[in-house]
């Protein structure tokens, strides 16, 4: 795993969102894998990146035409067009200002009559595209990723959860600080979802974040803090503000920011084409 850390949330908008412009623009389709694939999470911590991502569209930097998407998760039993429903979300901060074809994005229906099918259908379709080629990702204050709440099996897959009470809580800013209008279930993909991805990217932000990065990274693989299990992903990068960074131990904010030198010294020696040939970006990725 990779972290690297930059001063304020903005920037580290700006970096994601350039990486993953630069994940479309150099894809090379396959018959077998024709269309490059992202995972998609909502939430505040990733407005920056969706931000930034319709900024470059807009400046002729980035096109979404060939892109298909994946969200994480979604509530059960609000209407689609519920102003907090992530179908909401998506379509108002990012699909709707973007060139991205429509039966290209992916979100979790909560309302289907059968929502086990739909879970299942969602695992299917993912695979049916050859597989998530990049999941961003945000983290919960209690170290969930997705919903994947603490003590989901760290080889989940898409299915029906129950809100952890502290998640609730968290929401309820969304729900007109009215804990009783917050839902209780959503759908989900799994942590073994996000583990599938070929490559996976965390966003993570703010001081309320710090002690769910700091156990993340710091802390062993365990259920009960679920992006943790990302310790175990062979391309997984954390991007975090200095604020996320508070519950870190000094040496570990210093070792990360060393390998970000000094991979910085390589690209800039040989290339960043010829350091990925050399294994060298993959290295300090994993
Ligand atoms: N299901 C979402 C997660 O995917 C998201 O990471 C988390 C944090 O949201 P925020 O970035 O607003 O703190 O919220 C919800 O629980």
């Amino acid at each position: 795993m990779r972290l690297t850390i930059r001063d304020t949330k903005e920037q580290v908008g700006n970096y994601i969102a350039e990486y993953i412009a630069k994940r479309i623009n150099s894809f090379t389709p396959t018959p077998a894998h024709p269309n490059i694939v992202l995972g998609l999470p909502t939430g505040s911590s990733p407005l920056p990146v969706y931000r930034r991502l319709v900024e470059l569209h807009k400046e002729g930097k980035v096109s979404f035409k060939d892109v298909i998407t994946f969200n994480m998760d979604e509530y059960v039993g609000i209407p689609r067009d519920h102003s907090e429903s992530y179908h909401t979300f998506m379509f108002t901060n990012f699909f709707s200002l973007i060139d991205i074809d429509p039966k290209n994005t992916h979100i979790l229906n909560g309302n289907a009559e059968d929502l086990y099918k739909e879970c299942e259908d969602y695992e299917a379709a993912i695979r049916g595209v050859g597989g998530i080629d990049l999941f961003l990702g945000g983290i919960g204050a209690d170290g969930h990723i997705a919903f994947n709440e603490p003590g989901s099996s760290l080889t989940s897959r898409t299915r029906i959860k129950t809100l952890a009470y502290e998640t609730i809580l968290d929401n309820c800013r969304f729900f007109n600080n009215d804990l009783s209008l917050v839902p209780r279930m959503a759908l989900t993909v799994g942590v073994q979802t996000v583990m599938d991805a070929k490559e996976v990217v965390l966003v993570v932000t703010g001081q309320n974040k710090s002690l769910a990065l700091s156990q993340m990274i710091e802390g062993g693989v365990n259920h009960m803090v679920t992006a943790s299990a990302l310790q175990t992903h062979p391309w997984a990068l954390v991007v975090c503000d200095e604020d996320a960074t508070l519950e870190l131990r000094v040496k570990t904010v210093k070792y990360f920011k060393s390998i970000e030198k000094v991979q910085d010294e390589v690209e800039s020696k040989y290339g960043p084409v010829a350091s990925v040939r050399l294994g060298l970006s993959r290295a300090t990725a994993a």
